[in-house]
């Protein structure tokens, strides 16, 4: 079985996939993945540079994701052009990692999946699970994570389907409005109910 763990920025996807993934459970995580295509030897890394020009790179020649970030989630047409020379990449090599654990005799493997239901990837999963924190939380969360101003995580909240939305799509909620400690009691005993089914 495949589950797709979703969510919104900063609500707790990483949080959540690291309790999973401390229970043995293989987790293939598409922001890791993301990071990997777009390295200077990649293909995906010449198209950037050719779409968005070398003053989005550090004096390393690596792509200065900070200045990225900046430019793509204030323009929705440039988040657009990104998105579309790297999802490819992104999705190709999710597969690839995912079908490789199932080979290999892995009964349940997570595909953490931020953009799942933006990017229509529920085809890729047997089972969406989203973790939910209130837009008020998630906005706390992410400005304080990553030392945003209110502004530059707005912008960043914005540039997805908004939380609300995603809840009425996923099979599961997990929620995150409580203490880390609630969480993981959450996630365990979820995990427990699907390995029963696998
Ligand atoms: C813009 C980039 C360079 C910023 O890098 P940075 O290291 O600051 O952020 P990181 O990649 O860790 O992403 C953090 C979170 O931002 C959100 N996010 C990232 N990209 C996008 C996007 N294109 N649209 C909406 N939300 C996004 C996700 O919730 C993600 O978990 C980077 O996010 C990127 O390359 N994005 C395009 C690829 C993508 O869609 N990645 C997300 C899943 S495949
Ligand atoms: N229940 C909680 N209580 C307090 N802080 C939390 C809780 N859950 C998550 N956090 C914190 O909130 C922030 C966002 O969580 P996390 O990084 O797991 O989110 P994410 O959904 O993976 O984000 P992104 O979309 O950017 O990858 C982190 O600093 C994390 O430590």
């Amino acid at each position: 079985m495949i589950i797709g763990l979703t969510g919104g920025i900063a609500t707790g996807k990483s949080t959540v996939s690291n309790i999973i993934k401390s229970q043995g459970i293989p987790v293939v995580d598409a922001d890791i993945i993301s990071r990997e295509v777009v390295m200077p030897e990649k293909e995906a890394y010449e198209k950037i540079v050719a779409c968005f020009g070398e003053q989005i790179l550090n004096d390393d020649k690596t792509i200065n994701r900070a200045g990225l970030g900046e430019i793509i989630f204030n323009d929705s047409e440039k988040r657009t052009m990104l998105n579309d020379i790297v999802h490819p990449a992104v999705r190709k090599e999710m597969r690839r990692q995912a079908d490789a654990y199932l080979r290999s005799g892995e009964s349940l493997v997570v595909m953490d999946i931020p953009l799942l239901f933006e990017s229509k990837l529920t085809h890729m999963v047997d089972r969406t699970w989203l973790v939910y924190a209130t837009p008020e939380i998630q906005l706390q969360r992410l400005m304080k994570r990553d030392h945003f101003s209110e502004k530059q995580a707005m912008s960043r909240i914005h540039s997805q389907m908004p939380i609300n939305e995603k809840k009425e799509l996923a099979d599961v909620v997990i929620m995150n409005n409580g203490s880390l400690s609630e969480l993981e009691n959450n996630v365990l005993s979820l995990l427990k109910q699907t390995e029963k089914q696998t």
